[in-house]
């Protein structure tokens, strides 16, 4: 059995009189796509938060890439290769769409450069950040600015940035919101060929996206989760059927 790259256990998380993350044991394999799922205000972008190192849980461990990462910040987590995007961007809008590859690969690269201008003309960076962009489609835009490009392109954007830190597993939140039905079926195949570079813990309202894409489900309901398995566990689980996913799904 291979061990889990990010693995949570027993994570507790009060606000108050509400108990946001209640014993919350999770785990992420190599290659897969782990979607979290749940109704508004379930606890899952807290739960990410805490991974992510934004918010620190009451208690509980959170282990990732063989150590506890509990006492290291956000930053030092990302260094790590823990690749959190979307809900929020790091995107620089001023910049062109290839300089934000290009800045991101750099601060990976553990050179550290005085001024942007060396690094934005460096070939040995720009060759590989024209490569990512080309992966996610968005080469006929590299030389236009970060914020003159629309919506969708900003989330292939996001991806090519995320896929420059080279990351160890993903955490992505809601990637599909705000797509339309075709943004969302390119992001899905997308998706679906980004596990075999590392695996994916996937929050996502969008269930379509999430049965086409989920090697496993966990259900998260009042910060507890209820059930974890695959797509037809879960679309068979009378538990879930009555908490969240209605007797339709
Ligand atoms: N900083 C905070 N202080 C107090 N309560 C909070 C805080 N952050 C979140 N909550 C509460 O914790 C609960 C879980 O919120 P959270 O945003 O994690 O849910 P969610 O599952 O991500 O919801 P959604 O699907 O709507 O994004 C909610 O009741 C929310 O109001």
């Amino acid at each position: 059995m291979p061990e889990a790259i990010l693995s949570l256990s027993k994570v507790t998380k009060q606000f108050g009189a509400l108990l946001a993350s209640d014993n919350v044991s999770l785990d992420l394999m190599p290659g897969e796509i782990h979607a979290l799922i749940g109704p508004n205000g379930a606890g899952k972008s807290t739960l990410i938060k805490q991974i992510a190192g934004e918010i620190k849980p009451d208690s509980g461990e959170i282990r990732f890439a063989g150590r506890d990462i509990g006492e290291l910040d956000a930053v030092e987590r990302s260094r790590m290769g823990l690749a959190r995007t979307f809900q929020v961007s790091s995107l620089m809008p001023e910049f062109s769409v290839l300089q934000n590859v290009v800045l991101a690969q750099q601060s990976v690269s553990g050179k550290i450069f005085r001024f942007f201008k060396p690094v934005l003309s460096d070939a040995s960076l720009l060759e590989p950040a024209m490569a990512q962009l080309e992966r996610v489609g968005l080469a006929d835009r590299a030389q236009m600015r970060a914020a003159d490009i629309s919506h969708g392109e900003r989330r292939q954007l996001e991806m090519a940035v995320a896929l420059a830190l080279k990351p160890r597993a993903f955490l992505l939140d809601e990637p599909m919101a705000g797509m339309g039905p075709e943004g969302s079926k390119n992001l899905t195949d997308f998706l679906g060929g980004l596990r075999a570079e590392a695996p994916i813990l996937l929050v996502e309202h969008d269930m379509d996206a999430v049965f086409a894409l989920a090697d496993r489900i966990s259900v998260l309901v009042y910060g507890r989760i209820i059930a974890t398995g695959t797509v037809d566990e879960i679309r068979g689980n009378d538990d879930v059927k009555r908490a969240y996913l209605g007797e339709e799904a």
